[in-house]
């Protein structure tokens, strides 16, 4: 028995004290899917135009040798972090990202045949595919307006980019028997106090009125709204705000789209699941890491991940809240970057698995609240490490820092030749 399976049965020992059973743990972690973000593997910059400008309001930092600048290079380096990581899990595709036979095509024209490279990829792993409209980087969005722009033409232009976006994504979804999650996220705001703060907002519940007017069929597609506080040059006002997203997901039956770095830095996503999934049917999350400015830094296993985790368990909302991945930065090997921030994730979601809940509920319906906080306490002493690397090893990926070692061997063969 090699020193892996020997901690592994010990663990196995101690959790089963506390009422835990990791074989059934094991089981269900690896049958939940993160999704994966493409962007991070070539700083946002797409296929389209990639010396282009980022704009939005979000902005990657940092020149690290060997980004991806075709579709084949980008799956290849997927396929490089995917094989470090335990699990099934899916793609997050931005419509900026369409294969080589879509050069010279409009955003308001793409069609799923230029997306085909990434379906048959899809198919080829046996995972899911999630989609985005792109409603920045483009000379339509100059002004930092889209969906809300004041000229008809722009707002229709952009609706029309929405409109052909759910038809990839439903055909994503039937070639790869998935549904597919289109989220919108658009980047409409002013950095300075507006006057009307009404407009904006009325044109944007018009647009995605006509955006989502057609049905289609949620084994295919499903739609998700993303709400923000600010983005870089949209610190005074951003049009789709939390109060506003929230609203429409509730009255238009939307997944909401909740990034953990799109709210105040005080402020965490974890405290509001809860609350949000009374309301509506099903949450979407892009976990992500704000730093002062920046909402979108490596995932790390910090507090905050771990009681983003903690809630969907105790929640029980395994089957209706999406894990998403929203970071990039290209100061590191973006391959690494992956890695680190999907095995940050996947740990986590772990560990809250593996949370005594029923114990820990019990105390606090009997109102033993010293008895809660005192095995709160005691179970951060629990192997969960044990368990995370038996996951690793059963899922035929490095155990421990090992992945490292293919990344830099990657890096030197592959990255480095670019
Ligand atoms: C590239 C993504 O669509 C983008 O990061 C969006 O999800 C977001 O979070 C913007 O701040
Ligand atoms: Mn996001």
């Amino acid at each position: 028995m090699s020193k892996i399976e020997q901690a592994y049965k010990l663990a196995r020992q101690q959790y089963a004290e506390v009422g835990v059973n990791t074989d059934d743990v094991l089981k269900q972690a690896a049958r939940i899917p993160i999704s994966v973000q493409c962007w991070q593997g070539d700083d946002v910059s797409g296929f389209e135009n990639p010396d282009g400008a980022l704009t939005g309001g979000i902005a990657v930092t940092g020149n690290y040798p060997g980004k991806a600048r075709t579709p084949d290079q980008l799956r290849a380096d997927l396929d490089q972090a995917m094989a470090l990581i335990p699990g099934k899990h899916r793609l997050n595709l931005h419509a900026s990202y369409a294969d080589s036979n879509s050069q010279g095509v409009e955003r308001n024209e793409l069609q799923p045949e230029h997306f085909q490279g990434w379906i048959d990829w899809a198919k080829g792993k046996g995972i899911g595919l999630d989609f985005n409209p792109t409603y920045f980087s483009h000379p339509k969005s100059a002004d930092g307006f889209t969906l809300s722009h004041q000229d008809r033409g722009i707002r229709q232009f952009w609706i029309e980019h929405g409109i052909c976006c759910r038809h990839i994504a439903a055909a994503m979804g039937k070639a790869l028997e998935n549904p597919c999650i289109t989220n919108f996220w658009i980047p409409d705001g002013y950095k300075d106090t507006p006057i009307d703060r009404k407009g904006p907002r009325e044109r944007l519940a018009d647009s995605l009125d006509s955006i989502f007017a057609d049905s289609i069929d949620p084994k295919l597609n499903q739609d998700a709204v993303e709400c923000k506080l600010f983005g870089i040059g949209s610190e005074s006002y951003v049009v789709g705000s939390h109060e506003f997203y929230l609203g429409y997901a509730v009255r238009n039956n939307k997944i909401l789209c909740l990034d953990a770095g799109h709210f105040h830095p005080t402020e965490s996503i974890s405290d509001k699941i809860s609350s949000i999934l009374q309301w509506v049917g099903e949450l979407l999350l892009h976990v992500s890491r704000g730093v002062r400015w920046d909402s979108d830094h490596v995932v790390t296993f910090t507090d905050e991940l771990q009681a983003i985790m903690q809630e969907i368990v105790r929640g029980e909302f395994i089957d209706r809240v999406h894990i998403g991945l929203d970071f990039f930065d290209a100061s590191i090997n973006r391959v690494a970057a992956w890695v680190i921030g999907t095995r940050a994730t996947s740990r986590a979601l772990l560990q809250a698995l593996l949370e005594p809940t029923e114990l820990l509920r019990k105390l606090e319906a009997d109102g033993d609240l010293t008895a809660r906080l005192a095995m709160l306490e005691e179970i951060k002493n629990l192997p969960a490490s044990a368990v995370w690397d038996y996951f690793c090893q059963t899922s035929e990926v490095p155990v421990g820092r090992a992945w490292l070692d293919e990344v830099q061997t990657y890096e030197k063969q592959v990255l480095s030749k670019r």
